[in-house]
């Protein structure tokens, strides 16, 4: 068997397509959804990531705002932007590109700004009620994870979702979103014994470590529904933590890296965007 590919790329330039005529909606009643992107420093993969999302923005018409600021920002100077951002009525969503240098709090910084603008999904409020299943910012990738497999009608009722990764942006609310999609979910990590034995278990298996090719043939149960999260770059060029011509002979449906998850993380990004400027009104 070879897998079916879940096309992100495609399914993202579907969405946008969709988003341009709400946003012309929105026009006529004089709201332009804005985006501020906060860029600290010179990190090459960061630029690329911001300059993406800048390029979809102006695709799709939501206004986008870049701050670019150098490595040596105190962290009461960020606090003191994403004020000033909190308080402009041109803007609806407030993203602090990530990583950010080690002397500033990650934690300080998503707590201010305004969870009304959150739209990473990455503010504590945004997250409980995430888990409570109220409707929130959902965050972008794990939100783009699920339009993905909902597109493709695979069911996730009752389904073992294995998550590999628990990282707060992607691996814990991954999980949570399928749970909320009742699939009954396990988490691997770092301290994991015997991982194979549970990722062979999944129906569903999401992975999200950062490890070149790590999920191999082996490790997928054949059938599996697999979605490669991650994102490394390998003597130049793109790779996920799947061996892709592995894992694609035995999964059922595979995500590629390229053009899978990647472009629908942009993609709700935008949704999450327009969806504050519509809570204008
Ligand atoms: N496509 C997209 O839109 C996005 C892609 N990414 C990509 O996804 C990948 C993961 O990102 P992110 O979640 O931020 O990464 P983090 O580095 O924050 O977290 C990695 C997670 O993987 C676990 N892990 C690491 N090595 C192993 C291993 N050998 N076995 C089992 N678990 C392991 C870690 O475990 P522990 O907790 O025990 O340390 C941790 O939970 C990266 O490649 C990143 O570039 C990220 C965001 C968006
Ligand atoms: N506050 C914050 N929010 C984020 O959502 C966030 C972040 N910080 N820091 C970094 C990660 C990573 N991330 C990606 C987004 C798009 C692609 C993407 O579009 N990838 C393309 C390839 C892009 C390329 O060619 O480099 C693809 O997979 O096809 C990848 C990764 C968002 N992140
Ligand atoms: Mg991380």
């Amino acid at each position: 068997m070879s897998a079916t590919l879940l096309n992100g790329k495609e399914l993202a330039a579907k969405k946008r397509e969709q988003m341009k005529s709400k946003i012309e909606q929105l026009a006529v009643e004089n709201i332009t959804p804005g985006l501020a992107v906060i860029l600290i420093g010179d990190n090459a993969a960061s630029q690329s990531y911001v300059r993406g999302k800048q390029k979809a923005c102006a695709e799709v018409g939501i206004y986008s705002e870049l701050i670019e600021r150098p490595d040596s920002i105190t962290e009461q100077e960020l606090l003191v932007e994403i004020d000033r951002l909190n308080e402009d009525p041109a803007i609806d969503g407030i993203l602090v590109q990530l990583p950010i240098p080690a002397h500033i709090s990650e934690q300080a910084v998503i707590e201010r700004i305004a969870p009304n603008k959150d739209v990473d999904g990455f503010h504590p409020i945004n997250i409980g009620k995430m888990m409570t299943g109220e409707k929130t910012f959902l965050p972008c990738t794990p939100y783009g994870v699920v339009e993905m497999l909902k597109e493709a009608s695979i069911d996730l009722e009752g389904k073992h979702a294995v998550i590999v990764g628990r990282s707060n942006i992607v691996g814990k609310p991954v999980g949570q979103l399928l749970l909320n999609e009742n699939a009954t979910v396990t988490y691997c990590h770092s301290r994991t014994k015997d991982m194979r034995n549970l990722t062979t278990q999944a129906d569903i298996l999401i992975v999200a470590i950062g490890r070149p090719k790590f999920v191999t043939a082996e490790d997928v149960k054949e059938g599996a529904v697999v979605v490669d999260v991650g994102i490394n770059r390998v003597d130049g060029k793109l790779c996920g933590d799947v061996d892709f011509d592995g894992v694609k002979e035995k999964a059922s449906y595979l995500t590629p890296v390229p053009g899978g998850v990647g472009p629908m993380t942009i993609t709700m990004l935008l949704e999450n965007t327009i969806q504050s400027a519509e809570s204008r009104k």
